[in-house]
Order: C-alpha cells, then structure tokens, then sequence
C-alpha cells in the first residue's frame, strides 16, 4: 500500500468524492448516470432478493445515499457506511428530509464487518469496489456481514478496450457526464475476476446483469446478454 493508501482505503481516490459531494443529489450533473440507473439497480435488488421490504440492508459505499434511500423507501432498513465524510453530511441531511429508515456512519467495511457479523439480510456494495487498493479484502467483509443464505450484490466496471472507451473516453472526454479522472482503468474489474473473489470469499454466484448505455437515446437497460462495460452481480452466501 502507498502513503494515501491505509486500511484498504485509498485517500485520493475518497478525496474525490469529498470535493463533489454538494452535487450529490442534483440529478443533472455528475452524479446523474447514478441518478439515472438507480430504479434499475434498485428493482434488481428487489426483485433478486425476494423484496426490501422489513430487510436489514448494508450499503457498501453508500455515498450520498441515492441508493441507500430507494432501498428505504422500499420498506428496507438500512445502514450506510462509506469512508467520505462530506457525502456522509450530504446523506444524513438529505434523509432529514426524507425521514427514512437509515442509519449513516464513517468506517470502512472491514471494520464493521468485526462487529456486526452475520447480522444482514442484504449486502449492497455498488460502484464502489473500483475505488479501493483491495477489492478482494471488501468482498471478504460483505460476506461476513451477511447472514447465512443472505443476499450480496456487487456493481463494478468490466476490464476490457470497450470499458475503456465508454467508461473513461466516452463518459469522461466525449459526453462529459463524469469528471476527468473518476475512474483508473487498472482498477476495473473483469467479471471473471470478481466471480473468483466472490467464490473465494464464500459467495455463490447467483446472476450477472450488464448495465448498457445507448449514447443516442441517453437510455440505460439491464442487458444479461451484455456485461462488457457496467454490471451487477447477485451472490448469495452459501448456508453453513
Ligand atoms: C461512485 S461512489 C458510489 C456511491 C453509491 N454506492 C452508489 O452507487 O450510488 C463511490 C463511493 O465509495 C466510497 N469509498 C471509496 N473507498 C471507500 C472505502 N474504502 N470504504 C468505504 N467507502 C469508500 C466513496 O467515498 C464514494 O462515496
């Protein structure tokens, strides 16, 4: 691990979501693609794992909340965590208004993986495993807070030419919906690669959804068919 690299946190890369954490709930600028696919993922979730409703949730990650949100609004109740203090401020102000059943906190998912094992139906970690040094270390820990048969969904970015036009030259350089510098090629993950971490950790691979971009129409669709750029995957956790 480097200097801005500790407890499987890579500084610079949370620094960026720090600086844009005040644009988190404007569904017009930089956090609009999660805005825009968040039904998508949203209903996944619900439907993959027999629905939110009454389910004790964990969202990996949670950011600013959108996700942690939709899954409240949905009867779950959540705990978000992430290891960005300002989307944190952002999340927690923006659920005093929404008034919904969530619990936000700072600490890493490792770490609460020691205290609260085995304590989750669902585990949710989307979007989020590009962004760190190990994404294995985070897999380990969604496991170990789920319960036995629990459900587990990942969301990342393939690792291929065509990722690296959509993802980084496409969304970054030419449509400008991210900003320069959001994501690092290296850190994509193949869905090979994540299958092996999942399985590694004690999670059997369910389902695999790609997550596609038509750049005309500026719709997104769940394609099982197309998991060259954006996908979900569904583990469960194998019953002991
Ligand atoms: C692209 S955002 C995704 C937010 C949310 N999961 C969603 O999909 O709407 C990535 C989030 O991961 C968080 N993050 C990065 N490294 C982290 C770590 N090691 N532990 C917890 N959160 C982390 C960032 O602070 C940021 O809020």
């Amino acid at each position: 691990m480097t200097d801005t690299q500790q407890n499987n946190v890579d500084l610079n890369e949370v620094a960026k979501f720090e600086a844009l954490a005040s644009r988190w709930w404007d569904t017009e600028n930089e956090f609009k693609p999660l805005h825009d696919i968040n039904p998508l993922r949203t209903n996944y979730i619900n439907e993959r794992a027999d629905g939110l409703k009454g389910k004790k949730v964990i969202d990996v990650g949670c950011g600013g909340g959108i996700l942690s949100e939709a899954m409240a609004k949905l009867g779950a109740s959540v705990k978000g965590i992430d290891m960005g203090e300002a989307p944190l401020a952002v999340a927690k102000l923006h659920n005093e208004e929404s008034k919904l059943d969530i619990d936000y906190e700072k600490i890493t998912a490792e770490e609460i993986a020691q205290r609260e094992s085995g304590q989750y139906d669902i585990v949710t970690c989307l979007e989020m495993l590009e962004h760190v040094p190990d994404p294995s270390s985070v897999i380990k820990a969604c496991m170990t807070l789920v319960k036995p048969g629990g459900h587990v969904f990942f969301s990342t970015i393939n690792r291929n030419p065509k990722a690296y036009l959509f993802a980084i030259i496409g969304a970054e350089y030419i449509l400008k919906m991210l900003p320069k510098g959001t994501h690092d090629y290296a850190k994509f993950i193949q869905p090979a690669e994540l299958n092996n971490y999942a399985r590694a950790a004690g999670l059997e691979v369910s389902h695999m959804t790609g997550l596609t971009y038509n750049p005309i129409t500026k719709v997104y669709k769940l394609n099982d068919k197309d998991v060259s750029v954006n996908y979900m995957m569904h583990t469960q956790k194998i019953n002991a």
